[in-house]
């Protein structure tokens, strides 16, 4: 008979090993609880213990324990033996090492930081079928960002309002046209009708300026109906789905994966309600870590924010960027997407912080622009040309009148 309780699970001599799953977590213990014990509490909840001292025959039981292994202040690292795990279900990681813990009276706070994964788990799954080669295998980016645009208002415009909309943004020089988050199927708008006609107008597009041109549709819903919607995009001849990753989940967007496979369509991973995870500094999920699970799971782009210059609260993109682009076991990189308040007169800061290789979304950037959609779409284009190009906006914004009257709407900031 062997016992199993919750001192079992803290060795801070311990060692991971290179196939454990390693996981950072900051955490407040509950008042009178040490950190040590607190710890052990987390190792034990978020593997194989419990409360109660278990006392197990040897010989039935496979020791899947996780081991808090390191103690830095209000920092605890614990190892996860890779036997703990399903290789290639994401929900099943996640209801260890953010599961019941996460609920735990022991702690006050608890966060999961970081994950160090392990190369057979990592590899268990698919990764980005295109990622940050969409630039150039699915448009015409080349060394640019590649630009993208949300028809606004977010929701009641027209099919035939919301096609107009993408067909002057992309006449203007944007390469993605992309639905809101709350744009799925809805009768002002059906998702079919929107999709056949926003491709209908991208195909003529792309036939007057000889840049290809494509669509984020939105494909999100009920597990079979998206299914369904990503189907129906390859019928139309459309490169690109888009997913609501975190209010889907991650089981679907493993599906959609799948079915996107099948059919060579790349995943624009939109991410609304991840700031109920990710907001508060000492609690929930990270950032950082939600996107290491959309890069696993196989998504293409994500959006990680605007590194402070945009309208919402992000954590650490330029360190969320550098994650996603870089080595993996040989996954394929995801391309990051800056998005929310962005307008022409921040573009030069914005590549400054966060590089080229991303995706440049403006919705109220563009339709906003006093003159329409048109010019607040060539307005961006040339933003981002003269970035490139390293000339000052003011200076480029002389020969260029739709930018020009964009720093005068908008600003430099
Ligand atoms: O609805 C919006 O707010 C946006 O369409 C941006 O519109 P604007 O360009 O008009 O601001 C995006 O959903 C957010 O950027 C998502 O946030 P994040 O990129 O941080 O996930
Ligand atoms: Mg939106």
């Amino acid at each position: 008979m062997t016992g199993i309780e919750y001192d079992d699970f803290l060795d801070l001599a311990y060692e991971p090993a290179a196939s454990d799953l390693v996981c950072d977590f900051r955490l407040e213990p509950a008042e009178g609880m040490s950190m040590e014990a607190a710890a052990s509490r987390v190792a034990s909840e978020s593997s194989n213990g419990t409360w109660a001292a278990l006392h197990v025959d040897e010989d039935e039981l496979t020791h899947l324990g996780a081991v808090a292994c390191d103690i830095d202040g209000d920092r605890v690292t614990v190892a996860y033996p890779e036997e703990l795990f399903e290789p290639g279900s994401m929900p099943q990681i996640l209801s260890c090492i953010a599961g019941n813990i996460m609920g735990m009276k022991a702690v006050d706070t608890i966060r999961l930081l970081d994950c160090h994964w392990p190369e057979g788990l990592a590899q268990s799954f698919p990764g980005p079928q295109f990622g940050t080669s969409v630039a150039h295998e699915k448009l015409d980016a080349g060394d640019r960002p590649v630009l993208a645009t949300v028809p606004k208002p977010k929701v009641g415009l027209s099919t035939e309002a919301h096609v107009r909309v993408g067909e002057e943004a992309w006449r203007g020089g944007i390469d993605l046209l992309k639905d809101d988050e709350n744009l799925t199927d809805q009768e002002f708008n059906p998702f079919e009708d929107r999709l056949a006609e926003s491709l209908a107008a991208r195909d003529r597009v792309q036939e007057d300026v000889g840049e290809r041109k494509d669509y984020l549709v939105n494909v999100t819903g009920e597990t079979t109906e998206m299914l369904e919607r990503v189907d129906l995009v390859a019928d139309h001849g459309g490169g690109f789905v888009m997913v609501d990753v975190i209010t889907c989940g991650w089981s679907a967007v493993q599906s959609v994966r799948q079915r996107c496979d099948d059919h060579g369509l790349a995943i624009h991973a939109h991410r609304a309600m991840h700031a109920a995870f990710d907001r508060l500094p000492h609690h929930g999920v990270s950032m950082r870590v939600l996107a290491q699970i959309a890069r696993l799971t196989g998504v293409d782009h994500i959006h990680t924010g605007t590194a402070g210059l945009g309208k919402l609260a992000n954590e650490d993109t330029p360190g969320i960027n550098e994650w996603l682009t870089g080595d993996l076991y040989g996954l394929e990189p995801v391309l990051p997407v800056a998005s929310g308040g962005l307008h022409p007169g921040v573009v030069d800061q914005l590549l400054e912080a966060l590089g080229t290789d991303i995706i440049v979304q403006a919705g109220g950037g563009i339709h906003g622009h006093p003159d329409g959609t048109h010019a607040g779409a060539k307005a961006l284009r040339q933003a981002i040309d003269a970035s490139v190009e390293g000339v000052a906006l003011e200076e480029y914004a002389a020969e260029h009148a739709e930018l020009e009257t964009a720093l005068e709407k908008w600003g430099a900031e």
